[in-house]
């Protein structure tokens, strides 16, 4: 089939039909040093209870609450992790240490600080004061009331975080069932291509900026990675390569180059004759040309049944490549290993600077997306557009609500005037990889005619977390009195 035959669809549907063709991928069995960003296959149980006895929340000593305040024995110590504690009987007290069992008999526990140690009595006897009588129950933990016997910590399907390994290590799970996580292979396509250690670059080479970028997003979505090289553009050699990926066993091949309408724009002929393309064309920009397809397989030596491979072809610009991983091969990615909501999470955001619309595809504006009052350079045309958009009372270009007059006084009121913007990388042409530096999220802009004015409220799709975005000049107000 020609390129251009191919039928032109919408991102939405492209990603419908790419997560149609993905399924989970099976259950492996790993241990607690290697479960952090795994996805996990079955829920893990707590087989005891946390505290497993009646815990001390303080330095301090255990009483009978009833006792009141006054000077008793000390007759005993309880220590984290020693047993050997007396029983607590009225009128006595024992030392106790954070995280050590309330002994026997012992209600409550008062604080050191409450406090106050006496000479030694008669035969040596250690004596105390206590100054201020207890509530039953004060500064203890109850068995289970952190973590109860038999409770469900993590469910099949959580993504197992920092947290989530100090709480599997909490309740002993140290062999755990979790999805595989898939494995990619990465193959540039094009003459031109060169290795990054090229130089000087020859006449009409350009350096494989895909390649590297492409699986270092891979891997960063916990894949194993499986690096293909650069394919020359022939039918021979390119076919070559696919085979070469087939018989690595990956789940998934990456190309980048060779999906547009040029002569030697092969990898589209090539899938049509090993495969079933399920789309060619996308209305979306940059990334129009973005190819998808399934290879059926035959099973590996001493492997079961058949199996699939999936085929993303992507275009050789490289934020075109950029743009398309994350949008349609992250999330098949993300459901492979696991996830069960796959897709980019959408925040809302507003506009620092005017952007100019494309009337024929949606577009993926690259942005950093910052916390704060608006950002240097964008107030001007902030001004403006919320004037423009008051008189035009259009929807899409509605004026940033009364909180951006930044008010001069009030920690709180400077606190809820903060905003998430989305600070343009620039220009955004297709072959400009400075456009995706530092860039946190992709905006969803519409396909329209005009200029979309700063301060409209935007939708994005976050491609990194947040935790690292830029700091406003002057920091951001904390709340109020803390
Ligand atoms: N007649 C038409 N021409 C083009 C159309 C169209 O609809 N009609 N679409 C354009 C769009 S949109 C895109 S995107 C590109 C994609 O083309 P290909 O996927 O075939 O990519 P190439 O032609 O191989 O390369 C495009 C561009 O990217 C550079 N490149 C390729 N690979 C790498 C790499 N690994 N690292 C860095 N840069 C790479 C390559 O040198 C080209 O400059 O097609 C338009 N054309
Ligand atoms: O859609 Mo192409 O990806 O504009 O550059």
């Amino acid at each position: 089939m020609a390129a251009a035959a191919y039928k032109m669809i919408s991102i939405p549907e492209a990603q419908d039909i790419v997560l149609s063709h993905t399924r989970p991928l099976g259950a492996v069995t790993v241990g607690l040093a290697g479960v952090l960003g795994r996805v996990l296959a079955e829920e893990v149980r707590a087989p005891d209870s946390l505290p497993p006895f009646p815990a001390s929340i303080k330095d301090g000593y255990a009483v009978v609450a009833a006792d009141g305040a006054g000077e008793f024995p000390v007759v005993g110590e309880s220590r984290a992790g020693h047993l050997d504690q007396l029983p607590v009987a009225p009128g006595s007290v024992a030392y106790i240490t954070t995280g050590a069992p309330v002994p026997p008999g012992a209600d409550a526990v008062v604080q050191v600080e409450d406090t106050e140690k006496l000479p030694d009595g008669e035969g040596g006897q250690r004596r105390v004061r206590i100054c201020k009588a207890a509530k039953a129950g004060q500064d203890i933990r109850p068995v289970g009331s952190d973590i109860m016997e038999g409770d469900t910590v993590l469910q099949a399907g959580e993504r197992v975080g920092v947290a989530e390994v100090g709480i599997l290590a909490t309740v002993g799970a140290v062999s755990l069932r979790v999805h595989t996580t898939p494995r990619v292979a990465v193959l540039s396509t094009g003459d031109e291509v060169v290795d990054p250690a090229t130089s000087p670059l020859g006449p009409g080479q350009i350096r494989d900026a895909n390649r590297a970028m492409l699986l270092a997003a891979a891997a960063k979505a916990g894949a194993e990675v499986v690096d293909m090289g650069v394919a020359r553009d022939t039918a021979g050699h390119l076919e070559g390569c696919l085979a070469a990926a087939i018989d690595k066993g990956v789940d998934v091949l990456i190309t980048s180059g060779g999906v547009s309408m040029g002569d030697r724009d092969l990898i589209k002929p090539l899938l049509e004759r090993q495969g079933t393309i399920h789309f060619g064309r996308v209305r979306m920009k940059p990334g129009k040309p973005l190819t998808f397809a399934t290879l059926e397989l035959p099973p590996q030596q001493g492997g079961g049944g058949g199996r699939q491979m999936l085929v993303f072809g992507l275009p050789g610009n490289p934020v075109s490549s950029f743009v398309c991983f994350h949008l349609v091969v992250l999330p098949a990615l993300r459901k492979m290993g696991g996830w069960a909501e796959p897709g980019l999470r959408r925040v809302a955001a507003r506009l620092a600077v005017d952007i100019r619309l494309d009337p024929e595809r949606p577009e993926y504006h690259r942005c950093t997306l910052q916390w704060g009052p608006p950002p240097p350079g964008s107030a001007p045309a902030l001004k403006a557009a919320v004037a423009e958009a008051a008189a035009a009372q259009d929807p899409l270009h509605a004026p940033p609500p009364p909180s951006h007059a930044m008010p001069g006084h009030g920690a709180g009121e400077l606190l809820a005037s903060q905003e998430l913007w989305a600070v343009s990388t620039g220009n955004q042409i297709s072959s400009r990889l400075l456009s995706a530096r530092s860039a946190n999220a992709l905006l969803e802009i519409p396909c329209a005619a005009g200029v979309l004015k700063a301060g409209s409220l935007v939708s994005a799709l976050l491609i990194d977390d947040l935790g690292g975005m830029p700091v406003p000049a002057g920091g951001v107000p904390v709340t109020p009195g803390f």
